[in-house]
């Protein structure tokens, strides 16, 4: 089997990256060699490769379902955006320039290249690759410089399957009008659609997809259910909605639950960091953005953010950041990520993120940081010192921010000896992703936690293994795949190329 599909949506969070995550994984349990691809993503939710750049954490997850460690290939084009206008542009897996909605135009003929270019070497070395858009293709008026939906596919001649929410409502519209408000070359590429999330009894919904078929010429190649169980999303930002839980964690093994407050920064990144915590049985995890709701939690993290600086002047217009130093003086917990991290310290040098210069962090730790233009990006291991002394550590680290001065305990180190994060009192901070991932670290974290806050009854499970549970849910995407896609006419699909002939829908006005 050889070929490439591309997984379009009607709108951002259709499921293109679930969809796709359980293609690449049921193909691969079929014997399949398949790698993903998202041409350009805009997400701040990014991970570092083997290959020492970085990616949006979907197409590392993506990977994973492949069995494949993330590369720079796999998303060669990344905006990471730092207000509503600016992004920083990342390209093969480096920060290159930061770019305005505008400008952005300028350097598209590149970054075409480069990615023609880099779906073609994967092309040539993976048997099926399976690309997800960005956005929607309904979004007409980015056509022009589109790189990632209608763009790719006419440029590598790739069919296209688009996906829809029917939980939203509207999706016959969405998907109807996803196809004819194209051009007729790019109507042409659309294959087929698939409608996700769907909660009732499918005997409903078929005259409507038998209408579709009629309207368009094109056939719905399957109904995904809703799935209770399923939380794996890795997006971006979209998932760390404000009250949700996080993840689906089980009853807890003893007779109490934790309570995780995890801080909404309006630039939040690597917002699945938490996800780890969520996967413990007994451990609630929530997003919340105001200063009340961190009275009842047991722990409170700061996560990492793209934009640390204005960030914190949120958490001071918000009162959280008040909330926070009443809560250190009282010897309550706050874990700081990369970002919040940097926040938690006495001051913040910032000539590159915000251009701030020095700012006032919130000094609840003793701790002076400064940006430099050059990122660092790095898988890092390392052992525990202030928790869990000498075990093994793994994380990974990407930041502009140095810690320049630290007064307080280092909560890690290298494995070269050097002092990583800070530890004072119960408040603990880390330039690293990824570290609640490491099993016995955070066992060893949520019982220190459960401690201090005198929550007796809660106990750690023994067994929690996170790259377990995240391998079940990809496990679970595959089987929702299996079950509810027409998987032969996928296949034929993805060997086949575009289907020829089809209708296009014209939509003059009368
Ligand atoms: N990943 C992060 O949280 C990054 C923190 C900060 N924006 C920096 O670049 O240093």
């Amino acid at each position: 089997m050889r070929g490439a599909l591309l997984v379009a949506g009607t709108t951002s969070d259709a499921g293109k990256s679930v969809l796709v995550a359980g293609l690449c994984r049921s193909l691969v349990r079929r014997g399949v060699s398949v790698a993903p691809f998202k041409a350009q993503n805009m997400s701040n939710n990014s991970v570092v490769t083997l290959d020492g750049g970085e990616i949006g954490r979907a197409q590392a997850m993506q990977a994973h379902a492949c069995g494949l460690e993330p590369s720079v290939r796999f998303n060669p084009v990344l905006l990471k955006p730092g207000s509503d206008r600016r992004s920083q542009l990342v390209v093969r897996g480096r920060a290159t320039v930061d770019v305005g909605a505008r400008d952005y135009v300028t350097h598209r003929r590149r970054l075409r290249e480069v990615v023609a270019e880099d779906l073609a070497a994967l092309r040539a070395e993976f048997d099926v690759v399976i690309c997800e858009g960005a956005g929607s293709p309904a979004e007409i008026n980015l056509r022009a410089t589109d790189l990632a939906n209608m763009g790719l596919a006419r440029m590598s001649d790739v069919p296209v399957l688009v996906v829809g929410d029917i939980d939203r409502g509207g999706v016959l519209a969405h998907l109807f009008g996803t196809v004819a408000v194209l051009e007729p070359e790019d109507q042409a590429l659309i294959a087929g659609f698939v409608v996700n999330k769907f909660r009732g009894d499918p005997v409903l919904l078929a005259p409507g997809l038998d209408r579709l078929r009629a309207l368009t010429g094109r056939p719905t190649l399957g109904v995904i259910p809703f799935a209770e169980n399923l939380w794996l999303d890795a997006e971006d930002s979209l998932s760390a909605v404000v009250d949700a839980p996080v993840g689906r964690p089980a009853p807890p093994v003893g007779d109490r639950w934790l309570r995780v407050a995890s801080i909404r920064l309006p630039r939040v990144s690597n917002a699945t960091d938490v996800e780890a915590l969520a996967c413990e049985p007994g451990v609630s995890v929530r997003w919340v953005s105001d200063p009340e709701r961190l009275l009842d939690a047991d722990l409170v993290v700061l996560p990492g953010s793209k934009a640390t600086v204005s960030d914190l002047q949120w958490l001071r217009r918000t009162g959280i950041a008040q909330a926070l130093v009443e809560r250190a003086d009282e010897g309550r917990p706050i874990l700081g990520v990369c970002g919040g991290y940097q926040m938690l310290g006495a001051t913040i040098d910032d000539g590159v993120e915000s251009g701030a210069g020095i700012v006032a962090g919130l000094g609840l730790l003793d701790l002076d940081i400064s940006f430099e233009a050059d990122k660092v990006l790095a898988r890092s291991s390392g052992v525990g010192d202030a928790i869990g002394a000498g075990i093994p550590l793994s994380g990974y680290e990407i930041h502009h921010g140095r810690v320049r001065r630290s007064g307080d305990a280092p909560l890690l180190r290298h494995h070269d000896g050097r002092a990583e994060g800070s530890v004072r009192g119960a408040v603990w901070g880390t330039h690293w992703h990824g570290l609640l991932e490491s099993d016995e670290f955070r066992r060893l974290l949520l019982t220190e936690v459960a401690r201090i806050a005198g929550r007796d009854g809660f106990a750690v499970a023994p067994d929690t293994s996170v790259a377990a549970v995240r391998l079940a849910q990809l496990d679970l995407l595959a089987d929702l795949v299996d079950e509810h896609l027409d998987t032969a006419a996928v296949d034929a699909l993805i060997t086949g190329g575009p289907t020829p002939g089809l209708p296009v829908i014209n939509s003059a006005l009368g």
